[in-house]
């Protein structure tokens, strides 16, 4: 039996080890491979490069989604001399599972160390204060990308690492979600999350009878995010640009074909149904009615809103359903035309956007002038991650 002292000695020893305030974004750091593709002459490099150009028909179908994605351009690590030296990456169904794991295990950690840097120096403090390590990507290799990233950085070999492989694009709510526990749970805990993504696992050439795999091919981009998260931040040392107020994960029951992903010898065979919109269109008002719970916030355009944006109808939907005004999902847009959908990352760089431009205007929070706000990681299961935000006055941040 536990005395009631030894009950109260084991309190306190928990209490200790307890931040005393909520998880907070202490920095954010981006980063994409060199090669930059325009999206309006990315259907002539595609269909070449995977010697396809006598398909005129599906390539005119191809230019139509790449008109109609939302994207003026993206960043991808392979070029046309990579994919030629790899030339079963760009046929449509052939094994080449051997190649892109060679390239993924070079370029995700090279892109999340780039991302990790930038963070760290926004961040300023050593690195030796990273005490977690919480990693997203798609494509297995072990020891994992969370592993080499540590070498990279020289970070201290007890850092304790959490690593989320195959996820799909939730996954960019779901490390916010783990770094906030980590953060509130471990008094001093400094958490560097990283989202590093490559299309190396996706790529392939066209096929008349997978559609979908072309809305992919028009849509996906490469690139990483690494954010520091920590409570308390120390006084005029540390900014907190958002507070993480909320974390929730929703799977949307009976949804499961809409997104589909199987790791095969040919790569990440993917499956994106029509029915992602209207899934999204169907769930998404009930999922911020219970995020802001309690708030007394009912009309959406009264908070900031960071939405993955895997497509435009994606974002046309919730903009519909949740009666939004066009600004709201600017931030969205705007990552969506200059980077693309690049899964995970997405949402922290609309993020990362957001917190600049609110800077830039002269708006009075880092939430573009609101006080609450709501990022949505969505993709495969269906699942939606809803993390609420709670932004910063920018007059305190400039002071500090
Ligand atoms: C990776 C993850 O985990 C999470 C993710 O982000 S997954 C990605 C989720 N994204 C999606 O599912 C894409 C959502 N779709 C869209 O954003 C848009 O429909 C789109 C950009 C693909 C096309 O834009 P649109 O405004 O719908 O244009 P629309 O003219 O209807 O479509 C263009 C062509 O694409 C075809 N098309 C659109 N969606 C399709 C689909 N899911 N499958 C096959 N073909 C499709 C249309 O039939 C049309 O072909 P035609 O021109 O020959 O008629």
């Amino acid at each position: 039996m536990v005395s009631g002292e030894a009950n109260g000695t084991s309190y306190q020893v928990r209490r200790g080890q307890s931040a005393d305030g909520p998880a907070t974004v202490l920095a954010i750091g981006t980063a994409n491979p060199p090669n930059v593709f325009e999206q309006n002459s990315y259907p002539d490099f595609y269909f070449n490069v995977t010697n396809n150009t006598h398909k005129d028909e599906l390539k005119a179908k191809f230019q139509r989604m790449c008109n109609r994605s939302g994207i003026r351009k993206r960043y991808l690590s392979f070029t046309e001399e990579t994919l030629k030296a790899n030339p079963s990456m760009g046929i449509y169904w052939e094994p080449s599972l051997d190649v892109r794991q060679d390239i993924l295990a070079v370029e995700v950690p090279k892109l999340a160390k780039q991302a990790s840097l930038n963070a760290i120096k926004e961040w300023g403090q050593p690195i030796s204060n990273i005490t977690h390590l919480v990693f997203c990507t798609t494509g297995p290799v072990s020891p994992g990308a969370d592993a080499a990233l540590m070498q990279m950085l020289g970070l201290n070999p007890s850092v304790k690492r959490v690593l989320l492989y195959m996820q799909g694009c939730f996954a960019g709510g779901t490390v916010l979600r783990h770094a906030k526990d980590l953060a509130e749970n471990n008094k001093g805990a400094r958490v560097l999350v990283v989202c590093s993504e490559s299309t190396a696992v996706t790529f392939r050439g066209p096929h008349e009878n997978h559609l979908d795999n072309l809305v992919g091919q028009a849509l996906f981009a490469d690139g990483a995010a690494a954010l520091i998260v920590g409570s308390d931040p120390i006084p005029n040392v540390e900014k907190a640009w958002f507070e993480i107020s909320l974390a929730e994960s929703y799977l949307i029951p009976d949804s499961s074909p809409a997104i589909a992903g199987h790791l095969k010898e040919v790569g990440l065979e993917f499956h994106l149904t029509r029915d992602v919109s209207p899934v999204i269109s169907k769930n998404i008002l009930k999922i911020l009615q219970d995020a802001f719970d309690g708030t007394g916030i009912s009309d959406w355009n009264d908070v900031f809103i960071i939405a993955h944006p895997g497509g435009p109808a994606i974002l046309d939907v919730i903009e519909e359903k949740l009666k939004l005004v066009p600004e709201k999902l600017q931030a969205s847009r705007h990552v969506l035309s200059e980077f693309g959908n690049m899964s995970s990352a997405t949402v922290h760089f609309i993020l990362d956007h957001m917190r600049k431009s609110s800077v830039e205007k002269g708006c009075a929070t880092t939430g573009e002038g609101y006080q609450l706000g709501i990022l949505l990681g969505l993709g495969p299961g269906m699942t939606v991650e809803s993390i609420v935000l709670k932004s910063v006055p920018i007059a305190s941040l400039l002071s500090s």
